[in-house]
């Protein structure tokens, strides 16, 4: 369902709750009249009305006045501002340190984090106020310099809500499909990370300021902030002490304006946490799944890779060689090779956890869970791509793009998603770099309307949660095709959309494959998929590539018993009334490859020699391989499935 009702903002959403508007009318009020206590204080700050000592509120002093007959609500007001200074340095410096590093840490890992981690691990084990009590014995009576320091003391807390927050979010894919769109760092973290941030940090900023004030009013107490006869709230409070014998009533002015200050500042953080999680909360996840029954379709022959590697094809437009892919020190996939042609579609086929996906991903250099590409080659248009970040980076988006199965999580929450397009659209544009907002929004529009959306300018204005998962999908098409890719990875790109959008978005990718001339590498568990899109297929089990071979001849010859079980379980193509075979057993984990077939446990046709060593791929027929000792076997009983 579409919900096209736009969604409140951050600050609608604070003020709607009575503890965040009185938290922000408090402090705009206080802000307003202590900025401007020139002219909102009735006196000066020092002016003395020697008859009118110690005297309670009258109409000539609001507030009362203090020992020396100065008003205290003039002194009130001239205080606030260096309060107000005090905490608009210490946040500076807070939100600067712990926004840079805190995203540096989470988002770099590595020796960055590592580095960041420990500095804050040690700055924390320090004592702030007996820190800044040095520096003001170093700086006598100089509060920016404790400030600063104190900012610096604090930030460390922010640090480390920011990096765990980023540790998540990096692993969001539409992170991954923002690399892959070929953003750089720093923009990733400025448009999609700090972005899922900013309640967060405010939130904290809120907290730290409350700190802030109560330090600099103790300092003040102290007698170690502004130096007398300078007001300041903490001098204040200190004088209203020395005289609650004789006036007690000075406490009052003195003290309630930064308790009231401090409630509010953490009433804010409260109700903005709160906002924050109601606007989180509105957003929705794709339709449940279903499938697609298409008819097979003939395959157009093309060169096939050879075991171990080999050279790569030169007419082809990606050669995988030997690709090794390790998640934690583990294998999870190894030695896959093939080759996708210019305009051919591949499918990549097997259960889940055989490996499909991190070979995507691994093409990419995008390896989830911390994992990295162990070896082999990925040559993309003649270019060795494997372990060479710039080129990589050069790629994604403009030479290969990505679709996943969860468009939804793909796109980012926080933008409409014709602003998304239009960054992808700016970032790709070749022949103008600064492709104006207006020509932008066109392709945008000339994008949407190739994905077949209806109303694409009303659409460019929607949030992702306001899209079905159908639309989703499609906007994550148009994502991908705003490079102009010449190769397109989908990954299930159907497996999260109910069943007549699936024909839909494989519909429209046929169709846009046709149109473009692009390539397209699929990943799927769904032989319809395969029947229905794809010229050729590799099926993975376990992390190696077990048969790869045109579809009709796979389809009407398995020559591996995982692809035969495979089919034979496959729902589209099963004769009615007939119960479905299944495969006994599941696949084995990385950890438990055996060293022979890792089919064998599962295999009916399993013998001694298939556990005996590892089983190499062979090529039994022209543009044909498997990695089954009974291939001969099975290409002489030739019992078409
Ligand atoms: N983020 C991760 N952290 C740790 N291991 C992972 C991670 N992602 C994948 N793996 C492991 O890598 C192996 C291959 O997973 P992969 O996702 O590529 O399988 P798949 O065939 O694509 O399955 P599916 O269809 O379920 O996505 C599996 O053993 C899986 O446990």
């Amino acid at each position: 369902m579409n919900t096209t009702a736009k969604r409140p903002g951050l600050l609608a959403r604070v003020v709607r709750r009575p503890s965040g508007a009185a938290a922000i009318g408090w402090l705009v009020l206080l802000t307003a009249a202590t900025a401007g206590a020139s002219f909102t204080a009735p006196r000066g700050p020092l002016d003395q009305d020697l008859g009118q000592v110690l005297a309670g509120p009258s109409g000539g002093h609001l507030l009362g006045t203090d020992n020396l007959g100065r008003d205290l609500l003039s002194r009130l007001l001239f205080g606030g501002r260096s309060t107000l200074l005090a905490v608009a340095e210490a946040l500076l410096v807070y939100l600067v340190i712990g926004t840079v590093l805190g995203l540096a840490s989470g988002y770099l890992g590595g020796w960055v984090d590592w580095l960041v981690t420990r500095t804050a691990d040690l700055m924390f084990a320090l004592p702030g106020i007996i820190i800044v009590l040095v520096v003001l014995s170093v700086f006598p009576g100089n509060l920016h310099a404790a400030m600063i320091t104190f900012g610096v003391l604090g930030s460390p807390g922010l640090i480390r809500i920011l990096r765990s927050q980023t540790l998540g979010i990096r692993e969001e894919l539409y992170v991954a499909a923002a690399k892959v769109a070929g953003l750089t760092r720093s923009q990733i973290l400025r448009r999609h990370v700090l972005p899922r941030m900013t309640s967060m940090v405010i939130v904290q900023a809120a907290l730290f300021a409350a700190i802030v004030v109560t330090i600099q009013a103790g300092l003040g107490f102290l007698g170690l902030g502004a130096q007398p006869p300078n007001p300041s709230w903490g001098g204040l409070v200190a004088d209203a002490s020395q005289n609650i014998d004789r006036d007690p009533w000075m406490l009052v002015p003195a003290g309630i304006p930064l308790v009231i200050t401090v409630i509010a500042l953490g009433l804010l953080g409260d109700a903005i946490r709160d906002a924050a999680i109601e606007g989180w909360s509105v957003s929705k996840m794709a339709a449940p799944q279903g499938r697609t029954v298409p008819a097979p379709r003939s395959a157009e022959d093309t060169a096939a890779p050879v075991e171990g590697g080999g050279e790569p094809d030169a007419r082809a437009l990606l050669s995988v060689r030997n690709l090794s892919v390790e998640i934690g020190g583990i294998p999870v996939v190894q030695g896959v090779s093939f080759d996708v042609m210019a305009g051919e579609t591949l499918g990549v086929v097997g259960e889940s956890g055989c490996g499909k996906s991190v070979t995507a991903l691994g093409v990419l250099g995008l390896v989830p869970g911390g994992g990295r590409v162990a070896g082999g080659q990925v040559v993309f248009d003649g270019v060795d791509l494997a372990g060479s970040p710039a080129e990589l980076a050069r790629v994604r988006g403009s030479g290969i793009a990505y679709v996943s199965q969860e468009p939804m999580v793909a796109l980012d929450p926080t933008f409409p998603v014709g602003r998304q397009l239009a960054e992808a659209v700016r970032r790709h544009s070749r022949t103008d770099r600064r492709t104006t907002r207006a020509a932008a929004h066109r392709r945008v529009i000339e994008l949407l309307t190739m994905v077949n959306i209806p109303d694409p300018e009303a659409v460019a204005g929607r949030y992702p949660h306001q899209l079905s998962g159908g639309m989703a999908q499609r906007v994550a098409i148009a994502l991908a095709l705003a490079g102009d890719p010449k190769l397109l990875i989908a990954d299930e790109p159907t497996t999260a959309l109910d069943v007549t959008v699936q024909a839909e978005i494989l519909t429209l990718l046929r169709g846009l494959q046709a149109e473009t001339g692009m390539a397209v590498l699929i990943v799927t568990h769904d032989w319809g998929v395969v029947a229905d899109l794809c010229h050729r297929s590799v099926v993975m089990y376990a992390g190696q590539v077990v048969e790869q071979a045109d579809v009709e001849s796979m389809f009407t010859l398995p020559l591996h018993p995982y692809t035969a079980g495979l089919l034979a379980a496959n729902p589209h193509l099963a004769g009615g009334g007939e119960s479905l075979p299944t495969i006994p057993g599941t696949v084995p984990a990385p950890r438990d490859w055996p060293q022979g077939c890792r089919f064998a446990a599962r295999c009916s046709r399993v013998t001694d020699a298939c556990a005996a060593a590892p089983v190499a791929l062979t090529r039994p027929v022209t543009d044909r391989l498997t990695r089954c000792v009974h291939s001969q076997q099975l290409l002489v009983e030739g019992t078409p499935r």
